[in-house]
Order: C-alpha cells, then sequence, then structure tokens
C-alpha cells in the first residue's frame, strides 16, 4: 500500500515501514505529518505486506522505482526479537539488487521503530536500519535533541539513533508521536538543505 501527497514538488521522501498492530504506522503517520509542515517536499508512504513476500522473498517492483526518485528514504519496523521484523528484513534484503551499482548512494536516511518494553533492544533495530544504509552509501541522519537538556519535549527515551517509542498498551505515548514528527520535520530540513535551490534559510522555508 502505497500512498502519495498529490503535489508538485521537486523534492520527495519515501516512508517504508512494517506495522503489525498499527503502533509503528502511527509514528510513520506522524513522521509524515512533519514532513508535511514543509510543502516543498512530497512524501511517499509504503506500509509492507505480508502478501509482498512471495516464498519468502519481497517482490515489489513498483515500490523500488518509486525509491529510486527519492531524496530521502526513512525506514520503519517494529522491534521483534531485538530487531527489524522480518517483513523488513525481507525488503531490506530485496534492496540488495540495487546495491552492486550503489543506486541509492546520496540519498538521506532515518529510521524510526517501538517496543512493548522501555528499553526492548529498539537501538539494536536503528543500529541494523543505519548498518543497511551505509550498506547502500547513504547518509544517516540521527536525532540532535539530548533527552534532559535543552528539552525539545521529544525523545522521552533518549535515544538518538533514529525516533524510539514504548507502547506497551498499542497506543502511540505523546511525546514519542512528537518525537517521530519531529524526524519528520529533520529529514524534510536536511532534504531542503542538500536541494542547490533552497539557499541557506532553508529552515525558514516550514511552514509549522
Ligand atoms: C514476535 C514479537 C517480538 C517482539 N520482540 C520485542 C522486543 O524484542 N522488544 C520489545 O520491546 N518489544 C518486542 N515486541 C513488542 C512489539 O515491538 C510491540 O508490540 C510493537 O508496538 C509492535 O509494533 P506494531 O504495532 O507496529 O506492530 C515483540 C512483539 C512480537 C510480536
Amino acid at each position: 500500500m502505497t500512498e502519495a501527497r498529490e503535489s508538485k514538488a521537486a523534492l520527495r521522501i519515501a516512508i517504508v515501514y512494517f506495522s503489525r498492530t498499527g503502533v509503528t504506522a502511527q509514528m510513520a503517520e506522524a513522521i509524515e505529518q512533519g514532513i508535511e509542515t514543509f510543502p516543498q517536499v512530497d512524501v511517499i508512504s509504503h506500509q509492507i505486506q505480508g502478501k509482498e513476500i512471495v516464498e519468502g522473498r519481497f517482490a515489489n517492483p513498483a515500490l523500488f522505482e518509486a525509491l529510486a526518485g527519492c531524496d530521502a528514504i526513512i525506514f520503519g519496523s517494529p522491534t521483534y526479537m531485538g530487531s527489524v521484523a522480518a517483513q523488513f528484513k525481507a525488503f531490506a534484503d530485496a534492496s540488495s539488487d540495487l546495491w552492486c551499482d550503489q543506486l541509492w548512494t546520496d540519498k538521506l536516511a532515518a529510521g524510526f521503530t517501538c517496543g512493548g518494553s522501555p528499553n526492548g533492544d529498539q537501538s539494536s533495530s536503528l543500529h541494523y536500519m543505519a548498518t543497511l544504509a551505509s550498506q547502500h552509501g547513504m547518509l544517516w541522519l540521527g536525532l540532535d535533541a539530548a533527552a534532559g537538556y535543552r528539552d525539545k519535549g521529544v525523545n522521552r527515551l533518549g535515544c538518538q539513533q533514529g525516533a524510539s517509542a514504548h507502547a506497551p498498551e498499542g497506543e502511540l505515548h505523546l511525546e514519542d508521536r512528537k518525537t517521530a514528527r519531529y524526524l519528520g520535520r529533520r529529514v524534510a530540513e536536511q532534504v531542503l538543505r542538500f536541494s542547490p535551490q533552497s539557499g541557506s534559510d532553508y529552515r525558514a522555508l516550514s511552514t509549522g
């Protein structure tokens, strides 16, 4: 299921994630809202579906075609057994078709995850996503939000590798939602920074 916001923006960010019970999907939604504060940037959101995995292999050539035209890709998965879910890993493994020619080189990358425990090894999932990005020659963006200092009302879990959430009841905590939205904004900001058309005052382009 790929959803794209209609616009004529030249810059584009993709969110690719798996979610079974909806928490990662809530994070994806918040990230999208953060990106949307920059009208100059388009967003494509794709929730990985089990039916896209055929005999163990993720198969969705149209998605990879769409990703080729994106300036940044934000990866998302619940943390399962201390890493990404198998469904996300199937997508990651299918991206190996692009690896030899490094077709995602210089795209920005970021990640988000959630878990049922406060420290359920969510960092491990984000580390994996950062490794995936490095394998593709992408540029990884973490959070610039020091938990407990210069409070921005985000990152209550103190994880800077990406957006992390603890959702024991299946509902996203308000501050984790804000963290996800913040990550979306940050990636959009940096996409604009890397765009030659933006000029040096790229932060002022946000409407929200
Ligand atoms: C197979 C499985 C393994 C899980 N492993 C972990 C884990 O290692 N750490 C953790 O904090 N939560 C773990 N959880 C809980 C999920 O990460 C949590 O319920 C998450 O919110 C699910 O995301 P979703 O709602 O997007 O599907 C696990 C859940 C399942 C089903």
